[in-house]
């Protein structure tokens, strides 16, 4: 039993105080030995002498009283029978028929009396303590407060190896190299090699920051600890910054040893800007960490890795050399990387011969690790359910489904009629999508409600694409219109189940206007800055910084392009009244349908011209000369810009409807 555990709980100190109390009003009351009898037998022994000695206790206004036979005896009086009585048995006395006659004040108990007193605010107190403890989870946490709440996972350290992160080579190779320190420090110190304290791991969720770091100490083989950001934010003042000195002085005992801060960017943004003047809990704790790592000797053996989604709104102080030098992007992994973690998550599960993993890989462009394991894991769980052996193909699409939008809503009844809408607002889409020249093929398309959506379009790029045209976000924003278009096309009043497209569209029109210099009146300039707020942790708002005449025209132009790729989508879907028609028609039969079954239908399209050249003045002339030719086979890798996420577009119940996990139309992630 772990008696120093068993004093930090409050409980205990309850039951020891209670005790105490009992004992000390017992021991101080009348365990005297005086039997009580009535005032009036006491006034009679007075009166007929029979009293040795007597003792007058004035405050309790009782009488003690020994007689001659030894009996001792106590009786109350009354406050003005007292002098009576007193002159009573001084008379008895001045006769010596008394011994001896004592008046008595009693001095109450100074012990007891404070005690008493003190009681209410020691019962108030405790309980308190004992509120607050329920309130931070129970655990007796209150009483430990400022103990780092960091976890030894285990003496032997994590389990886990580089061989369980896949995709993210570049970072395993970095890391390397502190796994290597970390086992042999000799080896780099004889050569005055200097190691970086401080790693950091920036980029998307989910893409695998977590199990990196777990894997350099399960292969270096150290203890790794591990605290979250938030956790230093937590509660009282002034204990973020004594958990960060708590933390670093466990992990130096047991050095060498990897410190692992998941959500830095919770204590480590910019100081100055808490809302709270400045002078926040936040601000104190980064300060702690920034002594640590300035304190803490490399040679000693603790390595710093630290994870963010944010790396832009870090303290510039935490970045510096000799803090985090060393920082490490982990992005979402490409399409050879998918496959790789699909395999890893793979191992271990029945996997039906036919399934191509890297075709999998090839479906799911812009999921991140995390929804990769996920899509192995939902169907795993399918397969399960379904009573069967081994994982489907079956089982794996409506995994990926059920990852991008949610479990199927069997249950959700629609009409007919709406169903209908729903057929024609998809074939929109993705007719649109067909016929227009720079779009991507159209993979998938189902009136399945599923999530909170009715239906969905999914159109992907074959293979990952880093950037976008001109030319592809207009094709882009006209397929975007097509669902709402066809809607007005076929029906002639149009529905709520546009809300969605129209907003993704009116982003990325901005965004062509604002960011990429996409229109000729407003040229290549930056409108607007979009505005962090590093307290509350995401974007509240886009700073105008331009006058109210620029933004007038913004407008006008994020309308134009959006009137004009609404007018595109319907014009086509005019054109190609006769194919929609069919489309609907197989979709209504057989609710989803794959890509070859769309590219049938899709074989009698009038598709549409490439777009003209453009550049945005009529001074800049493109050259008719050619680009020189590219290496056949060689393929460059993107350094920045759109990761090819793909496009799943589906006409909702409310605007407010979750983001598909890999289906972001202005999913433009800025990489850091
Ligand atoms: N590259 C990867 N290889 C294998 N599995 C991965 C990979 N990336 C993510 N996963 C899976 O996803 C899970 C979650 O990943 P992890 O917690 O490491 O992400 P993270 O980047 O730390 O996310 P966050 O930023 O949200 O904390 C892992 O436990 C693992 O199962
Ligand atoms: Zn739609």
């Amino acid at each position: 039993m772990n008696f120093k555990r068993l004093f930090k709980g409050p409980w205990l100190w309850i039951i020891l105080i209670t005790l105490a109390v009992i004992a000390i009003i017992s021991l101080s009351s009348n365990a005297d030995g005086y039997k009580s009898v009535t005032t009036g037998t006491m006034v009679s022994y007075l009166d007929d002498n029979k009293v040795k000695d007597v003792t007058f206790v004035d405050g309790d206004q009782q009488i003690q009283a020994t007689l001659d036979d030894g009996k001792k005896v106590k009786s109350k009086y009354l406050g003005d029978q007292g002098a009576r009585l007193v002159e009573q048995a001084e008379k008895a006395k001045a006769g010596k028929q008394l011994k001896s006659f004592d008046v008595k004040v009693p001095k109450s108990n100074p012990v007891l009396s404070v005690l008493f007193s003190l009681l209410p605010i020691i019962l108030i107190f405790l309980l308190i303590i004992y509120m607050m403890n329920n309130a931070a989870g129970g655990g007796g946490r209150v009483m430990q407060f400022a103990k780092s709440k960091a976890k030894l996972m285990t003496k032997d350290t994590p389990k886990t190896t580089f061989a369980d992160v896949a995709g993210v080579n570049e970072a395993i190779e970095e890391l390397g190299e502190i796994k290597e320190f970390l086992q042999e420090p000799a080896k780099f110190q004889a050569v005055g090699a200097k190691i970086p304290k401080g790693v950091l791991l920036y980029g998307p969720p989910g893409t695998g920051k977590t199990l990196l770091a777990r894997a350099v100490a399960g292969e270096a083989g150290v203890p790794f600890y591990s605290i979250s950001g938030s956790d230093f934010v937590e509660m009282f003042v002034g204990v973020g910054a004594s958990r960060v000195r708590d933390l670093f002085e466990q992990a130096k005992e047991n050095a060498p040893a990897i410190v692992f801060i998941d959500e830095i960017d919770a204590v480590g943004r910019h100081r100055g800007t808490g809302m709270g003047g400045g002078h926040d809990e936040r601000e104190q704790t980064l300060n702690q960490l920034l002594v640590e790592m300035d304190g803490f000797d490399v040679r000693g053996g603790v390595i710093l890795i630290a994870a963010t989604n944010r790396p832009d709104v870090l303290d510039p102080a935490l970045l510096r050399p000799g803090r985090f030098d060393r920082q490490i992007g982990v992005e979402a992994p490409d399409l050879a990387g998918r496959t790789q973690i699909l395999k890893v998550h793979s191992r271990g599960k029945p996997i039906a011969p036919g399934v191509d993993l890297e075709a999998i890989g090839r479906r799911t462009p812009g999921f991140s690790g995390a929804d990769l394991a996920n899509v192995l894991n939902e169907a795993a769980l399918l397969t399960a359910r379904n009573n069967e052996k081994t994982i489907t193909n079956t089982s794996l699409d409506e995994a990926i489904d059920r990852v991008i939008s949610g479990p199927q809503k069997r249950s959700r009844l629609m009409n007919e009629d709406e169903r209908r809408i729903t057929a024609y607002h998809e074939g929109g889409h993705a007719l649109v999508a067909a016929a227009l020249p720079q779009s991507d093929p159209v993979h998938k398309i189902t009136i399945l409600p599923r999530g909170r959506a009715l239906g969905y379009t999914m159109v992907l790029p074959d293979e990952d694409k880093y950037s976008q045209t001109r030319a592809e976000l207009l094709d882009k924003l006209a397929y975007m219109m097509g669902g709402r278009a066809a809607e007005e096309l076929v029906f002639h009043d149009p529905t709520t189940g546009a809300g969605n497209d129209i907003e993704k569209a009116t982003g990325l029109a901005r965004a062509m206007v604002t960011q990429y210099g996409m229109t000729e009146r407003l040229g290549a300039v930056r409108l607007g800055e979009n505005e962090s707020q590093p307290f509350l942790g995401r974007d509240i708002g886009h700073a105008r910084n331009y006058s109210e005449a620029v933004a007038a025209v913004v407008d006008e132009e994020i309308n134009k392009l959006i009137s004009y790729a609404h007018q595109e989508a319907f014009d086509i879907l005019n054109e190609n009244r006769d194919v929609l028609d069919a489309l609907v028609t197989e979709l209504l039969e057989k609710e989803t349908l794959d890509k070859s079954q769309v590219a049938e239908i899709f074989k009698p399209l009038r598709r549409r011209e490439v777009r003209p050249a453009w550049t945005g003045s009529e001074t800049r002339v493109p050259s008719t000369r050619p680009p020189v030719a590219t290496i056949p086979g060689k393929s460059y890798s993107g350094t920045n810009g759109t990761n090819g996420t793909p496009v799943v577009i589906g006409p909702d119940s409310g605007s407010d409807a979750p983001t598909p996990a890999a289906g972001d139309v202005h999913g433009d992630p800025e990489l850091p």
